[in-house]
């Protein structure tokens, strides 16, 4: 069976006909990852991601000579490089990945006895939305939700996940039920998650930071100009920590991460953010990643290591980066909750 069909039917992938017996799949839905940090995978994998016109939005007679011309030509050997640094060499996959399939796992057992059928997918690169949804599909899925495992909306990222899935819907007669799991910037159980996960990162350390930062992947400004909501559900996640951690705007502070190209993105940029610090003096700092469902290239490299280095060439002392959720107990309870809040009345 392939989804390139249009005349493919659920019943032609092996499902029962609707009734008491109806299977329900969810599908967890992250950004994607490289197979492997040689130019030829990161050339691959950077060609698809930049190519969506959700994540660049410039004409395309203008942006591919660039995007052909210079970037594929550039960025796959020095992003490469520093996919080295923090790539899974024991089992030959990125982090992103890694954690990815551990939540999925960690799901799929959790949901075990409801006969819930839970895989993993990727926006760019594999396993595709496609290959998995076409898998659910054969083991009888009816009932499909789809959770793009982004906590803030942006059309960059969670709406991509969507106009993908349902682009692969739009190729069969007959569609499952679906629902979508949706942004959950606000959600209790994200913020009480988050504020665990710092507590007790700090409790651990031998020295007190006087400054957090909450560090989201930024956003050109232009797309906030034309309507992306993202920048708004990242000041009320920050907003909501602050309350619940009992902290103010000094000490928890919040900045954007990982811009590219010319345009402006959203501001203050992390990096310039902990290199002041430490020229204003400021010596011990602590950095999370609240926008970031599992641990990757942006957290691992860009924070841990090279925000930290930053800071520590300015002057600064202790700098230290709290891992995203992941698949642990705390992450896991988000996932969860969500998941089971949408399976409501088909589960
Ligand atoms: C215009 C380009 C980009 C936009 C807009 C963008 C938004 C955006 N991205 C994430 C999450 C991740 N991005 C990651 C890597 C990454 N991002 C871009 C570009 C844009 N992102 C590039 C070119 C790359 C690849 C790495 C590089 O060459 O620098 C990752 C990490 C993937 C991994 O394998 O570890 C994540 C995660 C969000 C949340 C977001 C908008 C809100
Ligand atoms: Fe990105
Ligand atoms: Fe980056």
């Amino acid at each position: 069976m392939t989804l390139s069909s249009p005349v493919t039917t659920i019943a032609e992938a092996g499902a029962s006909p609707r009734g008491n017996s109806t299977k329900t799949g969810v599908m967890l839905v992250n950004l994607g990852t490289p197979e492997g940090t040689d130019a030829r995978s990161m050339r691959r994998y950077l060609a698809e991601f930049l190519s969506d016109r959700r994540v660049i939005e410039w004409p395309r007679a203008i942006w591919y000579p660039i995007l052909y011309g210079i970037v594929l030509n550039t960025r796959p050997k020095k992003s490469g490089a520093l996919y080295d640094k923090i790539w899974n060499t024991e089992q030959n996959e990125s982090p992103l990945r890694t954690f990815t399939r551990a939540q999925g796992e960690k799901l799929a057992a959790t949901l075990a006895d409801s006969g819930i059928h839970v895989d993993w997918a990727m926006r760019y690169g594999t396993p595709s939305i496609e290959s998995v949804l076409e898998n659910m599909l054969a083991a009888g899925c009816e009932r499909i939700v789809m959770f793009p495992l982004y906590p803030q909306y942006s059309a960059t990222t969670t709406a991509t996940v969507n106009d993908k899935f349902f682009e692969s819907l739009s190729k069969l007669r007959l569609m499952p039920s679906v629902r979508i799991v949706p942004p959950y910037y606000n959600e209790p159980v994200y913020i009480d998650a988050l504020a665990h996960s710092i507590e007790t990162h700090l409790a651990a350390l031998d020295f007190e930071p006087e400054v957090v930062i909450a560090s989201y992947h930024g956003i050109p400004q232009s797309y906030v100009k034309r309507g992306d909501p993202y920048p708004s559900h990242c000041e009320e996640t920050t907003r909501l920590l602050r309350e619940r951690l009992g902290w103010d705007d000094k000490k928890l502070i919040m900045t954007y991460q990982s811009r590219f190209g010319p345009e402006q993105w959203l501001q203050p940029y992390t990096d310039k953010t902990v290199e002041k610090l430490a020229r204003d003096g400021v010596k011990s700092v602590a950095a999370f990643n609240p926008g970031f469902v599992v641990d990757c290239l942006e957290t691992l490299e860009e924070i841990a290591g090279e925000a930290a280095d930053i800071f520590r060439h300015a002057g600064g002392k202790n700098f230290t980066h709290i891992p995203c959720l992941n698949d642990g107990p705390d992450g896991m309870a988000v996932i969860e909750q969500l998941v089971r809040r949408e399976l409501s009345g088909w589960a």
